[in-house]
């Protein structure tokens, strides 16, 4: 079976510095690949190549076989990629339903098949589509991020530390959501977070970077037991 998406030997450089140095993985359908690393080790940088705001300055990129790097954010959208950020972007007097129809109209010729209480429901959402985005609690609101991502019909799905700020119920509350989103969607989905409690029990392999390479590369048992990983990054994690 060919990957859904496959990520081969990106370099993304700044000047003298390789932000991510030659990184290759590949992922399947409602996959979820957990990347971590210290900080300034290049994960975000490796999201925006994936999510098409950064154009590779070597390598590729692509999904179901054709290449999705290096063309812009929009068109990666078009092609199935979507991502959430670090901070919440929502309209506070906006309800969640009205910011779903906002974002299944943004993208021209692709919406999910996923109803908005299909996704509410999935997200653990529901009851919540009439209220204004502002009343959402912050937790809810990091879930309205992914409900507006899923509206596109996505087939990879990135998020950058959806679980920060979150105590230990909401973060295992999210994890349930994002498994079911792969397990149900058969989204893949490509996760950065430095809370490892919510990280290693949802993520099917752990990819480890270090100064904008690989560190390492396996389940979330085999990272916690590598030794290298432990000893620049995991600690006693
Ligand atoms: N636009 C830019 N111009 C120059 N250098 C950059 C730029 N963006 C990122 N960098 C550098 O690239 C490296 C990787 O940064 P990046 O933000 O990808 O790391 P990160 O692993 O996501 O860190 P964090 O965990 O803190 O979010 C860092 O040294 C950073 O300073």
């Amino acid at each position: 079976m060919t990957a859904l998406l496959t990520v081969d030997n990106v370099v993304k450089r700044y000047g003298g510095l390789a932000a991510v140095d030659g990184v290759s993985f590949t992922l399947d359908a409602g996959g979820v690949l957990g990347l971590i690393g210290p900080n300034g080790s290049g994960k975000t940088t490796l999201l925006g190549v994936l999510a098409g705001t950064h154009d590779p300055t070597a390598g590729t990129v692509t999904l179901d076989g054709r290449v999705a790097s290096g063309r812009g954010a929009h068109r990666a959208v078009r092609a199935g990629i979507a991502r959430t950020f670090q901070t919440t972007r929502l309209f506070g007097t906006w309800t969640l339903r009205d910011s779903l129809r906002l974002a299944r109209g943004e993208v021209k010729g692709r919406t999910s098949a996923a109803s908005d209480d299909d996704i509410a429901d999935l997200l653990g959402l529901d009851g919540l589509l009439d209220r204004p985005c502002g009343a959402l609690t912050s937790a809810a609101q990091r879930l309205a991020m992914i409900a507006l991502a899923l509206a596109t019909g996505p087939r990879v799905l990135l998020l950058d530390e959806p679980a920060v700020g979150m105590d230990t119920g909401e973060s295992a509350a999210l994890a349930a959501a994002v498994r079911r989103v792969a397990d149900r969607l058969g989204v893949a989905v490509v996760v950065v977070d430095h809370n490892m409690h919510f990280l290693m029990p949802l993520a099917d392999r752990v990819l480890v970077m270090a100064a904008g390479a690989v560190l390492a590369a396996g389940t979330p048992e085999e990272i916690r037991a590598d030794e290298a990983v432990i000893a620049s990054y995991l600690g006693g994690a």
